[in-house]
């Protein structure tokens, strides 16, 4: 059942207590209350999003989205963006980041994208942990447990645009190919017929070779957003065994004892607010933390687990000491270029931003049907594209990536003007947006504490375009995007680029602008990573115990050696759904 107050809660011990329900919490919790015979408490600082409009419309529409499901992170200034701060959105509620909407940006949500990352991603996981469980073939039956493969909101046929065959049809995630049309889906897909050998057509993304053009596949279904919760939570709260308790913070985690000088955390304290009653519950069998990138990192840090020359700084006692807490903090630079387009009025998303009474029609629409533009997510189509090998960056960087199969940058392509970077969109005309992202980046960046109170944030440096590869890469995909859009399928479409855009020519203007606009995909990973259980780097053991306790688990998107380059919430979603089995196969229940 669900729970509003620490108060409520009708038991006074659980089998399992996790901490945060996003894709790895809302998933690993939920599984494990299939065991009837076992009991969970899934505790969640943010509120609950029911009825919320704005997280259930793909699309969503600028007035509806509000702040209230946001953590509203700032960064530190980054010495790559031009030492800029930059808004670091987490989601803040039931379903995490998996629910939330992009709040500070309108018109877009959550981008819901659906890529499992590649199979390089993986193999690598497992080879840096000695773990083959976590590589691309052993996770096969994962990626399809999470899935359920549904027919796109307009029911078009999909022939060509996915393999079918390669994905779930019965798992808990619904996922579905854009259900509108758009006129630039001609075009995209035309361009990558014009220039195969650069641009080749991959008509799934999924299968383990990420690299080429092709449709997007969302985490949508019947015209609305699945999330974590939609999908894991929410259908399993009526099991008595099960109780999910909102608007309360975990604030420390609590060693209960050592076994054999190992100490055991299995217990949890927590409050609704700094000066609220702090409750302390016990778990019998473990502790879960999926507390997200940003936040679990510093849960560990309060609690004792950490560089110990930190945590004396705020006068916390080191229980665990490894300085590899909150480090390798790894993300996706985002860049978006808009250029005017020659189409008829309506005909992009422009229209929805500019004229009230259309977006309202479709919001009717929406709430009628599930039908019309607001099903859509950002993009129809994307690509995961590689630097030639022969790039002069790699005379002096050792490729980053995870191998072939996995891209250096993605390009996505927006019919409309988007800028993440607080460029007001025009209010008349027509646009056309290019998103360049870098996503095997050699940046890292921190996760550290600014003060010894869970209510206050802790010090994001992201470490954005922080690397000569980064920027490289970077203003490689912005030409890159240009040569796409000279294709002959875009002729006559595509008029000029926008703005300062327009000014940036020479690769030197290039990385001006890029520095000066880029911001984030908000795909933080690896705070608290997995290695081999022999090694002393990292943080989590291959199966994501923590290293140097007992009872203690972390299950989200730290857990990656490397942020997979891909957009990560499915990611996520298999390493839970593993993490799920991990644990029920030493339950012994
Ligand atoms: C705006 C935005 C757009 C995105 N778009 C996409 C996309 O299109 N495709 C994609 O694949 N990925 C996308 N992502 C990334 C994806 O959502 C995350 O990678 C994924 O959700 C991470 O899962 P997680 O479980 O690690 O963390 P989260 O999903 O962030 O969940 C962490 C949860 O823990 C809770 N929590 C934190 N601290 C505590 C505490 N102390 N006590 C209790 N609860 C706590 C949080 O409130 C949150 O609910 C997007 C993210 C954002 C923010």
């Amino acid at each position: 059942a669900l729970y509003t107050d620490p108060s409520q809660l009708p038991k006074k011990t659980y089998d399992y207590i996790v901490i945060g329900s996003g894709a790895g919490g809302g998933t690993v919790a939920a599984r494990l209350s299939e065991l009837s015979n076992i009991n969970v408490l899934l505790i969640e600082a943010g509120g609950n999003v029911d009825g919320v409009l704005g997280t259930e419309i793909p699309f969503f529409a600028p007035n509806q989205i509000g702040t209230a499901l946001d953590w509203n992170f700032t960064t530190t200034a980054q010495a790559g963006l031009d030492g800029r701060s930059i808004l670091y959105s987490r989601g803040f509620g039931l379903g995490g980041s998996t629910s939330i909407s992009e709040s500070h940006h309108p018109p877009f949500s959550d981008f819901m994208v659906h890529n499992r990352a590649s199979q390089d991603d993986w193999n690598r996981f497992a080879k840096v942990t000695g773990d083959s469980g976590w590589s691309w073939n052993s996770l096969q039956s994962y990626f399809k447990k999470m899935e359920k493969l549904v027919a796109p909101a307009d029911n078009h046929n999909t022939q060509g645009e996915i393999t079918p065959s390669i994905h779930g049809t019965s798992g808990p995630v619904d996922v579905s190919l854009p259900g509108f049309p758009l006129v630039t889906d001609s075009k995209v897909i035309g361009a990558t017929a014009d220039l195969p050998t650069q641009f080749p057509f991959n008509q799934d993304m999924n299968s383990g070779n990420t690299i080429g053009i092709g449709w997007v596949q969302f985490t949508i279904g019947g015209g609305q957003r699945a999330s974590s919760y939609t999908s894991y939570i929410k259908p399993a709260l009526s099991r008595t065994n099960f109780d999910v308790l909102i608007n309360t913070q975990a604030t420390k985690l609590i060693s209960t004892g050592t076994q054999s000088g190992t100490p055991v955390f299995r217990g949890v304290q927590f409050a609704t607010s700094a000066t609220a009653t702090k409750y302390v519950l016990n778990a019998t069998r473990e502790v879960i933390v999926s507390a997200g990138a940003v936040k679990t990192p510093q849960l560990l840090k309060l609690s004792g687990i950490g560089p110990s020359a930190e945590l004396s700084k705020y006068g916390i006692t080191t229980i665990v000491n490894n300085a590899n807490v909150g480090a390798n903090l790894q993300d996706h630079p985002l860049l978006s270029s808009q250029y005017s387009v020659n189409t008829t009025a309506q005909a992009t998303f422009d229209a929805i931003s500019q004229n009230a009474t259309f977006a309202g029609d479709l919001v009717a629409q929406w709430e009628s049907s599930h039908t019309g533009e607001l099903v859509l997510g950002p993009a129809n189509q994307l690509g995961w594209l590689r630097l030639p090998s022969t790039s002069s960056i790699f005379t002096t960087t050792t490729d980053p990536s995870a191998g072939p199969t996995s891209g250096h940058y993605e390009l996505i392509f927006t019919d409309g003007f988007v800028s993440f970077a607080g460029i007001t969109a025009p209010s008349t005309g027509n646009f056309f947006s290019l998103f360049t992202n870098v996503v095997s980046p050699s940046s890292r960046g921190t996760v550290t504490l600014k003060s010894s109170s869970p209510f206050d944030s802790p010090v994001i440096d992201p470490g954005l375009l922080n690397s000569d590869f980064d920027i490289f890469t970077m203003v490689a995909a912005i030409k890159s995007g240009q040569q796409f859009l000279a294709a002959k399928s875009f002729s006559g479409f595509i008029l000029e680029p926008v703005g300062e855009y327009a000014n940036a020519i020479t690769d030197a203007q290039l990385e001006a602008y890029a520095r000066k606009f880029s911001t984030t995909v908000w795909h933080p990973t690896s705070t608290a990573s997995m290695t081999s259980t022999s090694s002393s780097a990292g943080v989590l053991n291959p199966d994501l115990t923590v290293k140097g306790t007992i009872g203690l688990r972390v299950v989200d998107a730290s857990a990656f050696p490397f942020v997979p380059a891909a957009h990560p919430q499915t990611a996520v979603y298999v390493l839970a759904e593993r993490a799920a089995d991990l644990i029920k196969a030493t339950c012994n229940c």
